[in-house]
């Protein structure tokens, strides 16, 4: 094959489609190399927790005013169940707890005078099996299913309402939680009244609790966007999150990435699921808070004003974003961060067409991590103290239910510290890594793409930080890249790790070598490496809508393979960036222009020396030894991971901010999905 375009990494003239489909490869050669695969590394099972935790715990540290006496309730009209979204460590999911108030004495505890309940854990979502296309390569192709064809209940987290609660049987974490949170379900009693917020043409209900516990980047707040009949939500709206007043932290972190130079973060959810990809008793429950809202604004407005709802969105909150007081605006027009309050543009015309105008405003709510303390109390104000008291004695909770799992980790690393790493060391290296990887990124991509417009002399090859190596068992996907895209891609199961590899991938399609990994040592022969072209992003078919999905490594080998290796172990050599992947809702035809693109860049590029597997493998030898000290620090990190037990659920997970927050929210973006009513 003639290869007229070459290599260089950095910025060129934009690229030529190709016509036509993608070219034939079959008969590509692939070539022996002394490239070898590792075997992986098992990781042991973390301890079991406690089934209960003493909630008060004097030794926490910090100076507690006690707890302000419950105020006398009426006995009517009964005070609105609290649901706290909370991690369970049985289920490995999240459990929501419903704590239904009853009146004092009634349940015979005498305590808080709240009877708790719990949602139960999300369903797993199952890939449909009877999807599967065939895998005749070439062949004619029937279309996929629709991404909003029903299917089964995607994992989301459940949503947290003002609605009835809903009863499942209670794990051992739940019932633990059920006697700490009722505590904090009495305390934050006091600011739950104002579930919506209206102007004259929108309304904004905020579905979940007042007070959010942070569980990483899956922490989300739910609302519903009611609006007038003459007023549609325009299409162009934004939804932009706003702190507000006390923040426990330095707040706002990742603010370009974001999209904003200001206290304000864009946080437009990015993805249109379909109501048959929700899991359907969160969706209910929505509606039921729907329902609700909508009787009252039509009493209040009349039939012919009364606010229609329009949209749900489930919106991620910015690891970044810390602790404290949010609300989120709804805006429309305009450019840069929305700065006018009150729905009316600036009269100055030079600033009115880089403003957006807030057609609503959310009710506020509360971010609470374990990091709140006995300061956030001094910082309250007097109406938002009943739910700093209840974020206070959740976080206390959780603490106390994290102590065990933390406990051995604490205690292997000091066993296995002297010998990897000081401690002193340590935090420097991981300082200097941090930066280092803020500094590459500075809000832009790190990695320049491979240009296509460079002769074969000037081709500078692989470049730093290339090549990467991705090691994982084939999975069966979806087929839809098979019968959409015409290209097989093996789903490999396989977490990106390390950290230092996870933070520098961009979401995009790279290109690279494959090989399988031989199962048994009587297996092996040398390695056989197949060009490929490697995507890391989440799936874009939307069958498993999530806050913050996880990035998915879909390899797609340059060669005819006569059947499915499903259950194979590959290794990938990512040499290099070839784009970003496109928006899920991408045109179909234009998706197809870039696979194309993406074949010929594969092809032509890889066959170059300077593209070869042997000398991506060379390459990769010496990027190891040549590692920074920061990226060391990830190296023993991770080492020290493979010798004390990890705990089963991460720490994130349980309310405790654990410092890779910035990072999680560059892998996430924004998150957050959104459905239409
Ligand atoms: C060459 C190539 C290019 C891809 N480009 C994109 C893209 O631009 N945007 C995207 O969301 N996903 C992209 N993907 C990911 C696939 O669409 C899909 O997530 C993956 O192949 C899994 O699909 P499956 O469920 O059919 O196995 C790409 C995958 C490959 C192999
Ligand atoms: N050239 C190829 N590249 C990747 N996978 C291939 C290739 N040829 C066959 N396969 C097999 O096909 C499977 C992908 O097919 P399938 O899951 O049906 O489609 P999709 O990738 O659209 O989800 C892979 O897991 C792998 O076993």
């Amino acid at each position: 094959m003639d290869h007229p375009s070459c290599l260089q990494v950095g910025r060129g003239p934009p690229p030529t489609p190709p016509s036509g489909p993608p070219p034939p490869y079959s008969a590509f050669p692939t070539e022996p190399t002394s490239w070898e695969p590792e075997p992986p590394q098992p990781r042991p099972e973390a301890p079991p927790l406690p089934a209960k935790v003493s909630l008060y715990d004097n030794n926490v540290g910090v100076s507690l005013p006690p707890p302000p006496p419950p105020p006398p309730r009426p006995p009517r009209p009964p005070p609105l169940p609290l649901r706290v979204n909370v991690y369970d460590g049985n289920t490995g999911g999240d459990a929501t707890l419903s704590l239904r108030p009853v009146t004092r004495g009634e349940d015979g505890s005498g305590s808080s005078g709240l009877s708790p309940q719990f949602g139960p854990p999300p369903t797993p979502r199952l890939r449909t099996q009877n999807s599967m296309p065939d895998l005749s390569r070439y062949g004619p192709r029937s279309p996929g299913p629709s991404p909003l064809s029903p299917g089964p209940p995607p994992g989301v987290g459940p949503a947290a309402t003002f609605g009835p609660g809903i009863t499942p049987g209670p794990s051992k974490t739940s019932q633990f939680l059920q006697g700490a949170l009722s505590e904090a379900r009495h305390f934050a009693g006091g600011l739950i009244p104002h579930p919506t917020e209206s102007t004259k043409h929108y309304t904004i209900l905020r579905h979940s609790s007042p007070l959010l516990f942070y569980r990483g980047p899956k922490t989300s707040v739910e609302i519903s966007i009611f609006s007038a009949p003459d007023y549609p939500i325009p299409a162009d709206r934004t939804i932009w999150m706003q702190q507000r007043g006390f923040s426990g932290d330095s707040g706002m972190k990742v603010k370009a990435l974001f999209g904003s130079t200001d206290d304000w973060l864009n946080v437009t959810p990015a993805i249109l699921a379909g109501p048959a990809e929700l899991n359907q008793n969160t969706d209910r429950a929505w509606r039921r808070d729907i329902d609700k809202a909508a009787r009252k604004l039509l009493k209040e407005k009349g039939p012919k004003k009364a606010h229609i709802p329009r949209e749900t969105h489930v919106i991620r909150i910015p690891e970044a974003s810390d602790d404290g007081y949010f609300r989120l605006h709804l805006c429309t027009g305009g450019e840069g961060i929305p700065v006018v309050v009150g729905g009316e543009l600036s009269s100055n015309p030079n600033t009115k067409t880089k403003r957006r105008k807030i057609l609503c405003t959310s009710p506020v709510f509360r971010v609470a991590s374990t990091s709140t303390d006995s300061s956030v109390f001094r910082g309250a104000s007097l109406t938002t103290l009943p739910l700093e008291a209840a974020a206070f004695v959740g976080s206390r909770a959780i603490l106390a239910r994290a102590a065990p799992v933390i406990a051995p980790i604490e205690a292997g690393l000091d066993r296995v510290r002297p010998g990897l790493i000081a401690s002193a060391a340590g935090s420097f290296a991981y300082e200097t890594a941090h930066e280092k990887a803020q500094s590459s990124r500075g809000g832009l991509p790190a990695l320049s793409p491979i240009s296509r417009f460079v002769s074969a002399q000037d081709d500078p090859g692989i470049l730093p930080p290339f090549p990467f190596q991705l090691q994982g068992k084939v999975t069966r996907g979806t087929g839809r890249s098979t019968s959409e895209l015409g290209i097989p891609t093996a789903n490999l199961q396989t977490p990106i790790t390390p950290d230092s590899l996870r933070f520098s991938l961009n979401k995009g399609v790279y290109i690279g070598w494959t090989t399988f990994v031989p199962q048994t040592k009587s297996e092996w022969q040398p390695p056989v490496f197949h060009k490929s072209l490697i995507s890391i992003c989440p799936s874009p078919y939307g069958i498993r809508i999530k806050v913050a999905p996880e990035p998915q490594v879909t390899v797609h080998l340059l060669h005819e393979f006569p059947s499915s290796f499903v259950g194979a172990e590959l290794k990938v050599l990512i040499m290099g960036f070839l784009r970003e992947s496109a928006h899920p809702s991408t045109p179909l035809e234009q998706r197809l222009v870039s696979v194309s693109q993406d074949v010929h860049m594969a092809l032509s590029c890889l066959d170059r020396p300077n593209w070869s597997p042997d000398h991506g493998a060379v390459m990769l030898k010496q990027k190891k030894s040549e590692r920074s000290m920061g990226e060391r620090f990830f190296d023993a990190k991770e080492k020290v991971a493979g010798k004390v037990p990890l705990p089963s659920v991460q720490l994130h997970n349980m309310g405790i901010r654990v410092g890779d927050g910035e990072e999680r929210d560059r892998l996430h973006g924004q998150g957050g999905y959104w459905i239409r009513r």
